[in-house]
């Protein structure tokens, strides 16, 4: 948590539901999560989840059609000095160099303004700032969107799938930064992925949508350690009564991803999931039971 932020939590979603159109076409539906400030959040889920949608609302681009969302404890539209948003498709102005579009941030952000940053992140891998953005490739713009976003020195970063057009080099580099910069100034980052094995490293906390609803959501570790990847003799392995996101019988033995609800029979073979392996699971069952309503007393204090 910043000391100029005394609110608990970066995000709070109360039945939370945005529809597009005048037909019955929801993008998210009863969505209610606790995000706590501090912390570096994944949004995974499906092509069409939701997570732009949530992303764009908790920026305060987009009104909620039911339900209720906060931003760092108001009203999204009055957090926007302090939170950095980068949407998918990078929006920037083509015809300003990247000097010039830097000059802007820091025009319009003259309190906050962190220029090192900025620059740093800007002119990584030799990008020259007297560059056009319209002569920028994706991967180039995408650093000076971020550069944007970290220049403004937020207390809340939103980025919309950052990584997606980065090369290898330029992705590890800029999550070391964020990294570094959550670290340091106390930055909460809520950061959408498809790429799961890259958020383990990073992320401390999960949002897992599916079908514009919240599937799985808190910190990682507890949710890893709620979870367990089970080996039994098939027909001596009732799985009640624990919650079966996934099961497959093979031959004789059956293999499970479950929710623990009580201790585990002697004769299994348990071991603690990867972040990637519960998410595959979820993504693989949507029928699956989604999880009980996760609520701050259920651990997610900051
Ligand atoms: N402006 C819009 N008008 C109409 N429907 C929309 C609009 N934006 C999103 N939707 C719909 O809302 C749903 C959620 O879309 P969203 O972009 O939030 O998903 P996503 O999880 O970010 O997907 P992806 O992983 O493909 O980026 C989809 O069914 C999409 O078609």
């Amino acid at each position: 948590m910043t000391t100029t932020d005394p609110h608990p939590y970066a995000l709070t979603a109360t039945a939370l539901g945005r529809r597009f159109g005048h037909k019955d076409t929801w993008a998210l539906r009863d969505c209610s999560f606790h995000l706590p400030a501090g912390r570096v959040c994944a949004v995974v889920g499906p092509n069409g989840a939701g997570k732009s949608t949530l992303l764009a609302l908790a920026a305060g681009l987009l009104p909620p059609s039911e339900g209720t969302l906060t931003t760092l404890g108001t009203a999204p539209a009055h957090a926007r000095s302090r939170v950095g948003y980068v949407a998918q498709d990078k929006p920037l102005y083509p015809q300003l160099t990247v000097a010039q579009t830097l000059r802007m941030g820091a025009d319009l952000n003259p309190a906050r303004w962190d220029a090192d940053i900025a620059d740093r992140v800007a002119t990584g891998q030799g990008l020259d700032p007297a560059k056009r953005i319209r002569s920028l490739s994706g991967g180039q713009r995408t650093r000076v969107a971020l550069a944007l976003a970290l220049g403004k020195r937020p207390d809340l970063l939103l980025l919309d799938e950052p990584m997606a057009d980065l090369d290898p080099l330029a992705r590890h580099e800029l999550m070391a930064t964020l990294m570094s910069q959550a670290a340091r100034h106390g930055t909460t980052i809520v950061m959408s992925s498809h790429v799961v094995a890259e958020l383990e490293d990073s992320c401390d906390f999960l949002l897992l949508l599916g079908d514009g609803r919240v599937r799985l959501t808190g910190e990682i570790d507890d949710l890893l350690d709620a979870h367990a990847r089970v080996q039994g003799p098939a027909e001596t392995s009732p799985l009640a009564p624990h919650t079966i996101v996934e099961s497959r019988v093979t031959g004789r033995q059956l293999t499970a991803l479950i929710r623990r609800e009580d201790p585990l029979p002697p004769d299994w073979h348990a071991s603690r999931p990867t972040l990637e392996e519960l998410v595959l699971a979820h993504l693989r069952n949507p029928a699956s039971p989604p999880q009980p309503r996760h609520t701050p007393a259920e651990g997610a204090a900051a």
